[in-house]
């Protein structure tokens, strides 16, 4: 069973006419944005698309789904995989380091609904947080991380070798802190190292999270 598909293509179901939709990046994102082509084709539904990567973007595109962006419109509402989630309903994303595009949009919606499988649910955050970082900071960010006590590594790309550049032009620290006791604390202190431009912990916004199991799907 594809817990991914079926959780994205339910929340697909309920997008209506008229509306700016915020397209999630990732592979259970990539679901939403096929379903939401398929109704375009079949039962013209008439909506636009703000895609929160170069991904949403294309993929956008193959389904012919209008587009716009966050310049031009306010987003009705937002759908959106996680890495993890919390029992606060907190979020760790960017393992796909689109976390900045996609806080910009997810963060403004008037609804951000989150879609995951099972397998993200956690008691607390403890992937590595993924930083993303203006290049000339990097080595400063790094120390600075370091200092709060996380162990750093820039991440690598599997596309090229050295670092991965972000969508943005940009690097991407991926800070390990272990299980996180504070996410909104932490949020707002990486944020405030001169040189980061975001990162992946998302306290705040997530109206609802809808999760695929074995047994269903289920809205925390
Ligand atoms: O940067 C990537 C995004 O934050 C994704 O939404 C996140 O990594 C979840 O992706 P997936 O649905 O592939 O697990």
């Amino acid at each position: 069973m594809n817990l991914k598909k079926m959780v994205a293509y339910k929340v697909a179901e309920e997008i209506r006419d008229g509306q700016v939709v915020g397209l999630g990046t990732g592979s259970t994102a990539r679901y939403f944005i096929e379903r939401v082509g398929m109704r375009i084709e079949k039962e013209e539904l008439d909506i636009l698309g703000v895609p929160t990567s170069y991904q949403s973007l294309f993929l956008a595109r193959d389904w012919e789904i209008p587009i716009t962006s966050i310049m031009e419109h306010d987003v009705d509402v937002a759908v959106d995989g996680a890495d993890e989630v919390d029992k606060n309903l907190n979020l760790l994303k960017g393992g796909g380091a689109a976390h900045t595009q996609e806080k910009i949009i997810d963060y403004s919606a008037s609804e951000f609904i989150v879609i995951v499988d099972d397998s993200k649910l956690t008691d607390k955050l403890k992937r590595p947080v993924p930083v993303e970082v203006i290049p000339a900071s990097s080595r400063l960010v790094c120390e600075e991380l370091n200092s709060m006590g996380a162990e750093v590594k820039i991440r690598m790309s599997d596309a090229k070798d050295g670092p991965l550049i972000t969508d943005n032009g940009n690097f991407v620290i991926d800070a390990d802190f272990g299980p996180i006791d504070d996410p909104p604390g932490l949020e707002y202190e990486i944020n405030n190292i001169p040189g980061v431009l975001e990162n992946g912990i998302f306290s705040r916004g997530v109206d609802r999270v809808i999760v695929g199991t074995r047994d269903g799907i289920i809205e925390l």
